[in-house]
Formats: structure tokens, sequence, C-alpha cells
């Protein structure tokens, strides 16, 4: 079996070399020619799956990306062609609620109401909104949900309209990007929901640029109406609109889903993919090939005051993840398709909540950490 999978998918070398033939490629290089004679494509979301890319494949059996958004591939095209094809589902839903948890704390300052008094609006309640829900729990901070898709499809959840959510302190964005259907997602947020935003809210978008109508939020800013915004990702990645940077309290380069147990997560779920797809035996786990986090321990004393105020969540989380930096970074040289790629490519993966134990002494609220996602 022939595959071939995008350089970027973290561990693949210890996973596809297993199953067959197993080959890098850039996303930068890779042409039709690459797909003659390959048995299984496998990409992240930097290589469009395009019927011009699969126009010289002619053996395709299995196409996968190691992502959870799947807007960079035809699906319909596959599905016509009838070859499988499979995301990697909530592999770094964990990174992005994390992310977001970071973002909430780092910016907390700029308002006059604490993180708890406030409420956040998630928009899209799949893994990922699931995951910041759960960890917004833990903190005693509350939220509502907003998904008429999984609504309409029963799940028993309370959820709001989206007109509710936009009212919400903080709002988080966590659809796909759709653009037809009932529940289209493009511009979601658009001039007009923009207008509606009081100067006391954030919006928060690590899902897909696409969603917030950036040149409409730019016009809105340069109008002088604030605009208090957290951007991971953008339209027209790698060709952003970087005059809208300068605005943002956070602006990063699509780098949310980015711990190294999200992108493992995601080359170990398209391995296991594969074996149920040609019907192999799995012979590599995800935990041999994890490293130890540094520092892999920290205790609470050291960290916090006696309770989860404000000041002491920010502290801790940002012990392991300060979203703040990677702002720094962004922020610190000329932005450009370029730079932005080589932002992402050279990213030095951080490590979710649950690679660093806590010695918690007698903490009171030490069951809210373990519930945030640290470990024992
Ligand atoms: N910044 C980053 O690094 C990352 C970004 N993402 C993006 O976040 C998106 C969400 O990820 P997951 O939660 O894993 O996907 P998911 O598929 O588990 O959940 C998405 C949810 O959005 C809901 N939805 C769809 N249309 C909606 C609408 N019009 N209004 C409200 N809800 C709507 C769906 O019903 C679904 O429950 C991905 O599709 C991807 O585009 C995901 C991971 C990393
Ligand atoms: O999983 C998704 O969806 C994402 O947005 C990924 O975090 C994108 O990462 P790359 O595939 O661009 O490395």
């Amino acid at each position: 079996m022939k595959i071939l999978y995008e350089d970027s998918m973290l561990y693949a070398d210890a996973f596809f070399p297993k199953l067959g033939e197993a080959k890098a490629f850039s996303h930068q290089s890779i042409t039709p020619e690459h797909l003659i004679d390959v048995d299984v494509l496998l990409v992240r979301s930097t290589t469009p799956v395009t019927p011009a890319l699969l126009s010289k494949a002619n053996c395709l059996q299995f196409v996968g990306t190691a992502t959870a958004g799947a807007n960079h591939v035809d699906v319909s095209f596959l599905e016509q062609q009838r070859i499988p094809f499979s995301t990697a589902a909530g592999c770094n839903a964990i990174a992005v609620a994390e992310y977001v948890i970071s973002a909430i704390y780092a910016t907390r300052k700029k308002f006059a109401t604490p993180v708890r008094e406030r409420t956040v609006g998630i928009v899209g309640a799949g893994h990922v909104g699931t995951a910041l829900a759960s960890k917004l729990d833990a903190l005693g901070v509350n939220y509502v949900l907003c998904d008429p898709p999984l609504a309409a499809k029963g799940d028993k959840r309370e959820f709001v309209s989206f007109k509710q959510a936009m009212a919400c302190d903080i709002i988080s964005l966590h659809t796909p990007l759709v653009t037809q259907g009932p529940h289209p997602t493009h511009h979601m947020v658009n001039e007009a929901v923009l207008e509606s935003l009081r100067d006391d809210q954030l919006l928060i978008n690590a899902c897909r640029g696409e969603v917030l109508d950036n040149q409409a939020a730019l016009s809105r800013l340069e109008q002088g109406h604030p605009l208090n915004l957290v951007l991971d990702v953008w339209e027209n990645e790698p060709t952003i609109l970087t005059s809208l940077i300068p605005h943002c309290l956070i602006a990063t380069a699509h780098i949310a889903g980015h711990t190294l147990e999200g992108k493992a997560r995601g080359t170990s779920m398209l391995y296991q993919q594969l074996c149920q797809q040609f019907s192999l035996p799995e012979t590599v786990t995800l935990e041999a090939l994890l490293p130890e986090a540094n520092p892999s321990c920290l205790t609470l004393a050291d960290v916090l005051d006696n309770h989860l105020s404000d000041n002491s969540v920010a502290q801790l989380v940002h012990q392991i993840y300060n979203v703040e930096q990677d702002h720094q970074a962004f922020t610190a040289h000329a932005m450009d398709a370029e730079r932005f790629r080589y932002i992402r490519k050279h990213y030095a993966m951080r490590r979710e909540f649950s690679a660093v134990s806590l010695n918690a002494g007698n903490f009171s609220e030490s069951e809210a950490l373990y519930k945030l996602g640290f470990s024992r």
C-alpha cells in the first residue's frame, strides 16, 4: 500500500511506515503527478484536496485529514468518486478550548466585570464547544450554547438563539465553515451583527476566518467603534487582512489547535481509521510517543492564592499556556503570507493541561482544577 502524507503530520513517520510504503510531501509542492499509484492520501488543512489535485489519482482508496475542519477537502467529489474520507473529529478540541480559556484570562483586565460574573456565548456546541463548556463549568463561569443544527437533531442540552448568544459578555465561535444549507456560517458575524455588539463584549474567533466578515470588522473599527477581538483565524489565510491585526487584543496564526497532543491525536486517529479500513492490526500507540511535559508537575502553593480568583486562575493557566506570548510573536514583525506560514510551521507546540499534574496540597478548590483538565 502506498501512503502519501503531509509532512506537518506529527509522528507520521512512527505510524504510517508500519502500514506500507509511506512518503511525506509538502503542501507547497504537491502536484497531481504525486498521486499516481497512491492508495492513501493524508493531509492537514494546508493541502486543498480538489478534483484538480486528484486528477491523476488512479488507485486512491482513502483520503484522510488529521484535522477537525474539512473545508479544504471537496467532500462531495470524494463521495462521487466513492473514495472513503475521514477527518480526525475532536482531535484538537481540548487545545482550542484551552486557547480560549487562556485568551479570556489574558484579556480580563480590559473589562470591569470579573470573569466569573460574565457569561460566555458558545456558538457551535460540537467537540470544541463542549470541551470549552466543560472547562468553564470547572471554573464556575456561566455559559450558554447556540447550535441550531444540533438542536434540530434532538440534542437534549438547552440552546439559545444566535441573537441571545451574540448578546453575551464573551462570544466564542466554534462552528465549521458552512456555505450552503439551512445553517450557513460564512459571514455569520456580519456587519449587522457587529453593529449590535457592545463595547464591553469580547468576540473570539478560533474556528474559521470566513465565519467573521473581517472587512466589516475593520470598517467598524476604523469608524471609531470599539470592538474587542481575539482572532486565531482569518479570512483568506495566509493572505490575511493585515490592517485588522493592530486592532486585536489577541491575534495569532491559526494555532489554537496546535498542542502536541492535538496534532499527535490527529495523526493517530487517521492511523486507527486506516487500520480499520484495511483490516490491519494496530501496533503503534500514541501514549508511547508523547514525551513528558516540562514542567510535568506544579505545586499549587507556588502559583495560587487560596481560591479561584481571576488572578489565580490566570496565573496557573498561563504557566502552561499564555496566549499573550503567541500574540507578541505574531505582532512582532510585519505580516504577509510568508510570515504567516512561517509562524505556523515553526510553532513551538505547547502542551495541554493534562500533561501537567498538580500537587494540590490543602487547596480547597482543587477538584475544579482537575476538572479544568490538570492531572492528579
Ligand atoms: N483554530 C484552530 O486551530 C481550529 C479550528 N477548528 C475549527 O472549529 C470548527 C469546530 O470544531 P469541532 O467542534 O471539532 O467541530 P464539530 O463538528 O464537532 O462541531 C461543530 C458544531 O458546530 C455546529 N454548527 C454548524 N453550523 C452552525 C451554525 N450555523 N450555528 C451554530 N452552530 C453550528 C454543528 O452542529 C456542530 O455541533 C472546525 O470545523 C474547524 O473549522 C477546529 C480545530 C482547531
Ligand atoms: O483541525 C482544524 O480544523 C484546524 O484548524 C487545525 O488546527 C489546522 O491545523 P493545520 O492543519 O493547518 O496544521
